[in-house]
């Protein structure tokens, strides 16, 4: 294979450069299609009821890939047509030819069109379902430096000024998928959990969202996300987003919650443009291809109705579950990016093969052969190129060229991209910075959003009803394909009053004192878990995180209020559960009201004994409680309503302040003594979390060497080694590792020997550092022939 660089002309030359140097035929021939482009293939017409609209948009070329000798391989024509002029050459090496790729989609945007076509074309549709009470998303899908962030950006801007036309509710959240992790992008980056709700969808749980009140505010914090999120030099650009960026606005309408969701993807990647990257580079683009995979299958599975859609093989998947949801009450437009540049030609195509699956055009595959197949191909021959002339005019182009110097010896320069640093480690600096940016009000929200331990809004997320309940409601729902229709003013929907009702019970079910809700088997699991838990302590059963996910979500609210367990790490949710056991034995008579609802089969819900008033309950074990009020009454926990003030965790205050007796390690003596206990911020308690651990594993260290400094002696071991091999038993292993033991052991015994014999011929008096004793010699194991030399 030859050189993708640009040089002198080369026999079996790659694809790339074969494009570069005959670029005059090519680009000529592209042109040509342009000026009288072929018949439109049958286009694919059945899109109505496939839910997802796709769209493609084509960036500009950039005058550096013009100089470089790449051309514009790419054309748009409407409607929703784009071409890839796929210039090849045949194996022979002189026959020239152009495969022209006709892909049909919802729209395919040219470079001519400006981000308002665009963001009419695809989001402001599902803006408008936001406004309306409904649900939607949004995603930038396409190869890495093809103008994801770039589309995505003006939609952010015209998305807010769009929401903020009349006064609104609104706020935002904005989390990064970096590999099968989540990170809460206005919390300083810090890793937030993802917990599944009632309804079977999934939200990172607790997550710093924050109100919002103009369309400045709201693209204030997006920036600040999206300052912070994971970029790294790659082979393509030197700012390559490498995480998956999901910024999610919520919009209140008239009680009803809409959302939008914006899904900036990480960019996919080609092996080409990898073969510069480190392992690290190379694992990201692994797992980033990986979770789009996910993505992609899941599209494609709702576009061709299938009745079973794996979302949860992908955290990605996860958190977009509502896009893959049948029924179109969530809306979803995927907007594909490519590149125009002749060596993007291989990106492009699998970009736009991978945007018909979505689309739910066809299976992918080709008839023969395992690539991805999509669009109609068109091939026009090129003619052949002079062998000859090329071949006097490389000669002629060797010999007018400069004896290349001599650079030997120089270690070969590293790629610029490699060594630029990925921002992630410097997030904590990167967000003092960009706060001191903000506005003094947001900056303030942003601050009470941090010390809050999620919100009341996330919680009634959590406690939605499945979705048994909408479909007995069904609405009228737009023509997924219709053209955006003029905002309407949003109506109060009946249904909407009654759905809130119901989640106002949930809620308090789940959150308040209710015991359990008898239809939900998740929480009389999590009641027997934790029953068990009583009964028969933490050897009682091998406890998974998930176990402890369902006591910490249904079972620590109810019995211990505001306290929470860390479930994400088993040994220490065992650790704080028995010391919330312990501190307060009384609340575990609460748990005799609760029934399992195999034994209380109808919605007769034991009354729940009446919470005692947040002034009179005992003060809350284990670390995470509510602040005290300065009359020393706690904040409710479990407060919906948005009037009451911001729910905070345990102990949380001022971040910025922290005081200087505090010691960093003091987990226990914090839970010792509630009242003097100084305020901890999310990024402390985790950082105690990690000291806990840190601790638990040195003392666990301690135990293991304590153990194994048993006193024998070196002529004892050898014994006991003889005596093992003697006796047989164990695997040939573990009898071939005693035997390396035991000769590994004579031999050091021979060299001192030796060693003190020397000095003991030499004249000199050394006490031995061990009495050498007779050793005892064993008839299965001959000794190294030189030991008689001692
Ligand atoms: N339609 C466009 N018009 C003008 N410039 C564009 C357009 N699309 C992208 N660009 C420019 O191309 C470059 C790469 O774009 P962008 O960062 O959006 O790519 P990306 O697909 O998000 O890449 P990655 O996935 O690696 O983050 C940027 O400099 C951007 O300004």
């Amino acid at each position: 294979m030859g050189n993708a660089e640009s040089g002198p002309i080369v026999r079996n030359a790659d694809k790339r450069t074969s494009r570069r140097e005959h670029r005059a035929i090519f680009e000529a021939a592209a042109q040509r299609f342009r000026l009288a482009p072929f018949e439109a293939p049958e286009r694919f017409t059945a899109a109505q009821s496939r839910g997802v609209r796709v769209c493609v948009r084509k960036r500009p070329i950039f005058s550096h890939e013009l100089e470089q000798g790449e051309f514009d391989a790419v054309t748009c024509l409407e409607p929703g047509r784009i071409v890839v002029h796929d210039a090849r050459m045949h194996p022979d090496m002189v026959k020239l030819f152009m495969n022209h790729h006709d892909f049909g989609f919802d729209e395919a945007f040219g470079e001519q069109m400006g981000n308002f076509e665009v963001y009419q074309g695809t989001a402001r549709q599902i803006v408008q379902n936001a406004l309306e009470g409904k649900s939607g998303t949004v995603m930038m899908y396409g190869q890495t430096g093809s103008g994801k962030t770039y589309t995505m950006r003006s939609i952010y801007e015209q998305a807010a000024d769009e929401i903020f036309q009349s006064p609104r509710s609104v706020t935002v959240s904005f989390i990064e998928l970096f590999g099968e992790s989540c990170f809460d992008m206005l919390n300083q980056g810090v890793p937030c959990q993802l917990t599944t709700a009632q309804d079977g969808s999934v939200h990172p749980f607790p997550c710093v969202e924050v109100e919002v009140q103009t369309p400045s505010e709201l693209l204030a914090l997006i920036d600040l996300a999206g300052r912070l999120r994971a970029t790294a030099a790659t082979g393509v650009h030197d700012q390559s987003s490498r995480s998956h960026a999901l910024c999610r606005v919520f919009v209140d309408s008239d009680g009803e919650e809409g959302s939008l969701t914006l899904v900036d993807l990480a960019g996919s990647e080609h092996r080409i443009d990898n073969a510069e990257h480190n392992a690290e580079r190379r694992k990201e683009g692994a797992k980033i291809n990986a979770s789009l995979a996910a993505l992609k299958e899941c599209i494609r599975a709702r576009a061709s109705g299938a009745k079973f859609i794996a979302f949860r093989q992908n955290r990605l998947t996860q958190l977009l579950r509502g896009c893959f949801l049948p029924g179109g009450h969530h809306e979803t437009v995927v907007v594909a990016t490519v590149s125009p540049s002749s060596k993007d030609t291989e990106h492009s195509l699998n970009t736009l093969r991978h945007a018909c699956i979505m689309d739910g055009q066809g299976q992918g595959k080709q008839e023969k052969g395992s690539h991805l197949g999509g669009g109609a191909v068109t091939k026009e021959t090129l003619g052949e190129i002079d062998v000859t002339k090329i071949a006097r005019e490389r000669r002629q182009k060797q010999k007018e060229a400069p004896e290349p110097t001599a650079e030997w010896g120089k270690p070969p320069s590293k790629p610029a991209h490699q060594s630029k640093e990925s921002n992630t480690s410097r997030r904590a600096a990167l967000d003092r910075k960009y706060v001191r940016l903000l506005e003094p009000s947001v900056a303030q929200r942003l601050q009470d959003a941090r010390e809050a331990w999620g919100t009341a809004k996330q919680r009634m997320r959590l406690a939605r009803p499945p979705a048994v309940e909408e479909s007995q409601e069904p609405e009228a729902k737009p023509e997924p394909r219709a053209p955006a229709p003029e905002p309407a003013a949003p109506v109060p929907a009946p249904a909407n009053a009654a759905r809130a009702e119901a989640r106002e019970v949930i809620f308090h079910s789940v959150f308040q004192q209710a015991p359990v809700e008898p239809q939900d088997p998740d929480k009389d699991r999590a009641i027997e878990l934790f029953r068990t838990f009583l009964s028969q302590g933490r050897e009682g059963q091998n406890w998974r995180k998930n176990d402890l996910r369902l006591i910490n979500l249904f079972v620590v609210p109810w019995l211990f209020g505001e306290a929470r367990i860390d479930w994400n790490h088993p040994v220490l949710a065992l650790d704080e559960l028995e010391q919330l056991v312990k501190e307060s034995p009384e609340r575990l008579k609460l748990l005799g009201n609760a029934k399992p609802s195999a034994q209380s089969p109808k919605p007769a819900p034991p009354a729940p004994p009446a919470p005692a008033p947040a002034s009179a309950r005992p003060p809350l074990p284990g670390r995470l409680r509510s602040p005290e009020t300065p009359n020393g009454a706690g904040t409710s926990w479990s407060t919906p309503s948005n009037d009451q003030p911001p729910l905070r965790r345990a102990g949380t205050g001022d971040v910025r302040r922290k005081p200087a007796e505090e010691s960093p390690t003091s987990r226990n003596a914090r839970s010792a003594s509630p009242a003097s206990r100084p305020p901890a911020s999310h990024s402390e308690v985790i950082r105690a979390r990690r000291e806990a651990m840190e601790q638990a594993r040195q003392e666990a260290l301690q135990k293991a060497l304590a153990k194994k400094a048993v006193p024998q002696s070196r002529e004892e071991e050898i014994a006991s080694l003889e005596a093992q091999i003697l006796g047989g038993g164990g695997s040939s292993y573990a009898a071939a590792g005693l035997k390396r033991r035991l000769q590994s052991l004579k031999a050091t015994m021979l060299r001192e020997e030796k060693l003190a014999a020397a000095k003991a011929a030499a004249g000199q008096r050394v006490a031995s550092p061990v009495p050498v004793a007779p050793r005892p010699r064993s008839g299965s194991l001959s000794r190294p022939s030189s030991a008689g030399a001692g």
